[in-house]
């Protein structure tokens, strides 16, 4: 089987992009890992597939695998690289589209300067829609790691994070802590840990160690989990840019139960065609 796809990237967090509309695409989980593997396949943080929707509220569906072949709810870098991909490969006219998703429907834009605006949806606190396991809700939390606590706030972008506040993100101990976060007991479907340095009230620099594909050089609904988390904190107004290692996000979120919104790029790097058994 043959299977045209767009290697693309968001500030540094790539995906392999596939057409599922025009081609046939069926991956077994297997097949999700051999393409993400960076040696033996594509390489990539994520896979993307771009199918028509199965809600009539919806132009388009958009399902997303983690490099480890498991498929999760929400993707904000691949949100963004979604939109290009429609708008380069003539899938859609409209400057703005709905998306179906796991997690609900997400709205991007493409604005005029090329950058790509995502109505990422409401964030939500409630432990039970992380899910995480807690007596009750909390601005943050203690979380017991091996030999040491931290604090963390705990919330949901369709999909799960754990932020914390370190004082240097160049030295912030996201190699040790970040898989111990992620697979841990209190989070029964795992979750994407972030990492935040508050350098002003507008500015941050965050890392993430994400949920199933490890730390990348960027995370949307990471940095959309940062600001959320930082502003219920007091410690963020309502617009914040966020600097990744792969390049810079602006984040918006009035509070409350209003959406949250994400702009940053998109780029396409090669087209390609792989071969699978
Ligand atoms: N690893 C995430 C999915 C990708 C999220 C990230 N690449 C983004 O841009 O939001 C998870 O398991 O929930």
């Amino acid at each position: 089987m043959k299977l045209r796809f767009s290697k693309m990237h968001g500030t540094g967090n790539d995906f392999v992009v596939f057409d599922a509309i025009n081609q046939r695409v069926e991956l077994s989980a297997e097949q999700v890992r051999f393409i993400a593997e960076r040696h033996f396949g594509v390489g990539c943080d994520q896979l993307l597939l771009v199918e028509r929707p199965t809600r009539n509220d919806a132009d388009f569906r958009y399902r997303i695998f983690n490099a480890d072949g498991g498929e999760v709810e929400q993707c904000g870098n691949g949100a963004r690289c979604f939109m290009r991909f429609v708008h380069d490969k003539k899938l859609s006219r409209q400057s703005e589209i709905r998306v179906e998703t796991a997690s609900g429907i997400i709205q991007p834009r493409l604005e005029a300067d090329g950058r790509i605006t995502v109505n990422m949806g409401t964030p939500h606190f409630d432990p039970h829609d992380i899910p995480f396991m807690v007596d009750k809700c909390a601005l943050t939390y203690e979380l017991e790691l091996e030999g040491e606590t931290v604090t963390i706030s705990a919330l949901s972008i369709g999909n799960p994070h754990a932020v914390q506040y370190v004082d240097d993100i160049d030295t912030a101990p996201v190699a040790r802590q970040g898989p111990q976060i992620e697979a841990h007991p209190r989070f029964p479907n795992k979750v994407n840990a972030g990492f935040m340095q508050i350098v002003d009230r507008q500015n941050i620099r965050l890392r993430v160690y994400e949920r199933g594909a490890g730390e990348t050089l960027a995370c949307g609904t990471g940095a959309c989990a940062a600001v959320v988390a930082g502003i219920s904190r007091g410690s963020l107004d309502a617009t914040v840019h966020v600097a990744a290692r792969g390049g810079l996000l602006t984040i918006h979120w009035a509070g409350a139960d209003t959406p949250v919104s994400m702009t940053g790029p998109a780029a396409n790097v090669f087209e390609g065609e792989i071969e699978l058994g």
